[in-house]
């Protein structure tokens, strides 16, 4: 078991080469021999949680297992997997979407893969008891407060994007989100009732100076080794939490004077982001702003089945999640697109244990399949091999085992 991995590898968030998602540099792969001799020193056998979660979870979490185990063996890592119960699930099973026993196994794990939570079946519950609920304390509970989504346009899929190829070919865009913080987790919120005798519900947006200072750090240092430029992403015109988002990000820019930083709201970078991806570099912006603007990326990239993210905080284990959800609507029907889970997988290697060539193993079986016209429904063009989830896992495998 490795205790002492770097959780946060910013050595690794380079800005990527044409065919890779994420590039290494020297000082990467310096960082990753220090993480390969760790590894080393404890056998490189690695303690992973798995939450398959609900919905297409399940699906897609066995081909990430199955793909660790091959770049495993070839690149002598074995895992140890203990498989626990989040969201929906967990709900059926114990009436809660965040058992103890979860986040503790979580807690004293080296890395933690999750798929996805939710479903129509729960989508009633009380807001407390919800699965997504499940997966907010499990953030919060890991205290894994950035989240990493990079949106990376591949070559092979400039075409399967519903923007024109001109305007998303070559997008490389590094999105930092808060992750537990902001709206999400402010208090007072609830039901309540107005003078007028109305009901409303109500949440609050808040964040203190400390927790913008550490997630500006953290995309300081990201764009530092990226392209150099940093956008933050708020509604200063508007709320006072955003005011104090620009504030702290511009005091913490003293300490950064080599990246460029500037500021947008956040209406207009989701059209910008429609309209000239290539201009955005790195984006550090806040939890409920992130998570929208992380979905209007993805579909730059062709389709959110591509996309896979790395929540850190300053240490301990990260949680490595496909930004999309569990795609009811597909559910058990064999045809999810795995790349963003098995994408998810590579960035756990690379940046929770410094296993640089075991990531890009993943990340090039990923091209090599792609090149080979394999592709889901959700990323389908023209002249390509419709598969489903399990054929796309093959094909995988085979490019995998070469
Ligand atoms: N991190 C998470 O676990 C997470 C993230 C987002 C949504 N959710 C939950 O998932 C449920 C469904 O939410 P939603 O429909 O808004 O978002 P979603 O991401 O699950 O699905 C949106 C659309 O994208 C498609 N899609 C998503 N992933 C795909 C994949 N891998 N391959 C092919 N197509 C894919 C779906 O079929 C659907 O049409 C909700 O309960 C929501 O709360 C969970
Ligand atoms: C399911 C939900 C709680 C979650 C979020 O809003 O963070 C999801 O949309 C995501 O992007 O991971
Ligand atoms: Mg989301």
């Amino acid at each position: 078991m490795n205790t002492h991995a770097q959780t946060l590898n910013t050595n690794a968030l380079k800005r990527s080469e044409k065919r890779v998602f994420l590039k290494s540099s020297n000082s990467n792969r310096r960082r990753s021999s220090r993480g390969a001799a760790l590894a080393a020193a404890s056998n490189k056998n690695y303690k992973l949680t798995l939450l398959p979660g609900d919905g297409i979870g399940p699906e897609i979490m066995k081909v990430a297992v199955d793909v660790l185990n091959e770049v495993g063996r070839k690149h002598e890592i074995t895992f140890t997997y203990e498989e626990k119960l989040v969201g929906g699930a967990a709900i059926d099973a114990f009436g809660t979407p965040l058992p103890e026993d979860t986040l503790e196994c979580c807690k004293q794990s080296d890395a933690v893969l999750l798929a996805a939570i939710g479903g129509y079946k729960w989508d009633t519950l009380e807001a407390n008891m919800r699965p997504e609920r499940g997966l907010l304390g499990l953030r919060a509970g890991m205290e894994v407060f950035a989240n990493l989504r990079p949106a990376v346009v591949l070559p092979q899929l400039a075409d399967a994007s519903s923007l024109k190829k001109d305007i998303v070919s070559g997008t490389d865009i590094m999105v930092v989100r808060e992750l537990t913080g902001g709206i999400y987790f402010g208090e007072p919120k609830g039901f309540g009732t107005n003078a007028k005798g109305e009901r409303i519900g109500f949440n609050t947006m808040v964040y203190s100076e400390s927790e913008v200072d550490r997630i500006a750090k953290v995309a300081f240092e990201i764009a530092q080794k990226r392209g150099g430029r940093l956008c933050s992403v708020e509604k200063s015109n508007v709320l006072e939490v955003s005011q104090l988002w620009k504030e702290r990000v511009i005091k913490q820019h003293e300490n950064y004077k080599d990246v460029e930083l500037s500021h947008m709201y956040i209406d207009n970078c989701a059209m910008q982001v429609i309209r000239d991806p290539k201009q955005f570099d790195t984006i550090v912006t806040g939890n409920i702003f992130g998570d929208i603007i992380s979905d209007a990326a993805s579909m730059l990239t062709g389709s959110i089945g591509m996309l896979p993210s790395a929540a850190v905080g300053s240490s301990g284990p990260g949680l490595y999640e496909p930004v999309h959800g569990s795609a009811p609507d597909i559910a058990g029907q064999d045809k999810a697109n795995p790349l963003a889970q098995v994408l998810s997988a590579a960035m756990l290697l690379r940046y929770q244990f410094g296993e640089e060539a075991a990531a890009k193993s993943i990340e090039e079986a990923v091209n090599a399949t792609l090149d080979q016209g394999f592709r889901t429904g959700d990323i389908m063009q023209e002249g390509m091999k419709l598969v489903g989830c399990t054929q796309m896992q093959e094909a995988l495998m085979k490019n995998l085992s070469k």
